[in-house]
């Protein structure tokens, strides 16, 4: 019986399904750290984590018999990506089914701190009545400046112009601009002209300390400062300087350098005193019908690559979307993206005069995938010699 993991609070369903498709699952709370990690890895075929447990090249050197792992999240930067898919390990997201809710949460948050809403429920809270208007706007025709305009950006690009506000937004690739948006040549020339500056970039590790003093020195006056994306990219340090000296009105953040590794740990931030500050524990994914999506579609991708050998949407390996098998084995086998490969694994099957029913060759940077279908089981010699071919990484007979 396959072996599965779910750490940090994974949606039921996920391992319901999991369950459904005759994996043995484990369930955990929370994140592990690598020591732990390695320890619960043992006898695993596949993992799944979100944000807070790192996969790392330590962990997947200790487990090299690891199948797979689930981000049950969009973010992938907790696992060392490339070492995996040198391993053969494969890694799959959910690249789309928290999209909205972080959008959703933005929106909110803009709303809200041109609102002075945190500020004004800390003065009630505290017996203060100060009803006035200073400082708060409506988000109708104010500017939204959106670094990053990937599927979260994008997506509210088009929510914040139906509630009235001029979208600008710049992205280090060529992007279509949605309604009327604007793309900025420059960050600098959406900082200048944006009320409300909201963070969207992916985890690279080339973000890390991406929006610092420079970048804030650039925002307008009494602007707003939002970052959802991850914490690595933003100088929060920089952030309270601007917010203590008045230059900045407000700001929501959701994402942290450094964040506990599960629910009820001890946080601290240097921001906790400001007074329009939107303060979340990286919920910005963080709906029952996101987490309920999300553990639907990153299980179902675990199940069909067990089962099919299929890596469609996977994001590491050569992707190849696999029905049902045609014939009465199948051969994944995945290689250095060498030339010659696919030759060598049908000259084996040739000498032993077996027949392909169906083959599909994917090939992605420096990896090759290549899943046969053949019409009767090769020998153990067979199998040996398919595991010999040079540059061989991994190879699974699913029958
Ligand atoms: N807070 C949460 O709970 C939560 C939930 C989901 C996603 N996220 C995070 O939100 C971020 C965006 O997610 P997404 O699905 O839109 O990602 P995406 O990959 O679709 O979009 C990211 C965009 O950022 C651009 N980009 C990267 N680096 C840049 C830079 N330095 N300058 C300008 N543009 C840059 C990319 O070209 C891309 O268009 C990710 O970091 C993700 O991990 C957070
Ligand atoms: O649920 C999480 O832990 C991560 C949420 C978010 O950052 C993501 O990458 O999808």
């Amino acid at each position: 019986m396959p072996k599965a993991l779910l750490l940090e609070n994974i949606h039921p369903d996920a391992a319901k399904s999991l369950r459904d498709h005759g994996f043995e699952v484990e369930t955990m709370k929370g994140a592990l750290s690598e020591d732990e990690l390695i320890d619960a890895l043992d006898g695993v075929d596949v993992v799944g984590v979100r944000s807070k447990t790192n996969v790392t090249r330590r962990v997947l050197e200790a487990r090299p018999t690891l199948s797979a792992v689930g981000c049950f999240c969009i973010g992938t930067n907790q696992v060392d990506l490339g070492f995996a898919g040198e391993q053969g390990i494969a890694v799959f997201n959910a690249p789309y089914s928290n999209t909205r809710s972080v959008v959703e949460l933005v929106l909110c948050d803009i709303i809200c701190l041109m609102r002075r809403i945190p500020a004004h429920t800390h003065h009630l809270k505290h017996g203060v009545w100060d009803k006035t208007a200073t400082g708060s706007h409506e988000v109708r025709g104010k500017t939204l400046g959106i670094i990053g305009y990937g599927n979260i950006g994008s997506q509210l690009s088009v929510l914040a112009e139906a509630l009235g506000m001029r979208v600008v937004f710049y992205d280090l690739e060529e992007k279509l601009a949605l309604g009327n948006a604007h793309r900025c040549a420059t960050l600098n020339e959406l900082l200048e002209q944006s009320d409300a500056v909201t963070i969207h970039v992916d985890g690279r590790k080339s973000n890390t300390g991406f929006f610092g003093e420079d970048q804030f020195a650039h925002m307008k006056q009494d602007a707003i400062f939002i970052n959802a994306s991850r914490g690595f990219v933003a100088d929060l340090g920089a952030l309270k300087q601007h917010l203590d000296s008045g230059h900045l009105s407000g700001a929501a953040v959701d994402v942290f350098p450094v964040e506990p590794k599960k629910t009820g740990d001890p946080f601290e931030t240097a921001l906790a005193d400001e007074d329009n500050m939107i303060l979340t524990p990286h919920i910005g994914g963080s709906t029952l019908e996101a987490q309920e999506a999300i553990g639907h579609f990153v299980s179902q991708r675990l199940e069909d690559y067990w089962e099919k050998g299929s890596t469609s949407l996977s994001v590491n390996l050569p992707q190849i979307n696999l029905g049902a098998n045609r014939g009465v084995a199948r051969i994944a086998h995945l290689h250095a993206n060498l030339p010659g490969v696919l030759a060598h694994v049908n000259r084996v099957l040739g000498e032993e005069n077996i027949n392909i029913a169906a083959q599909s060759l994917g090939t992605e940077g420096e990896l090759g995938y290549v899943v046969t279908d053949v019409s009767q089981r090769p020998s153990k010699a067979a199998l040996e010699a398919l595991r010999s071919i040079e540059g061989t990484i991994r190879m699974r007979v699913i029958s």
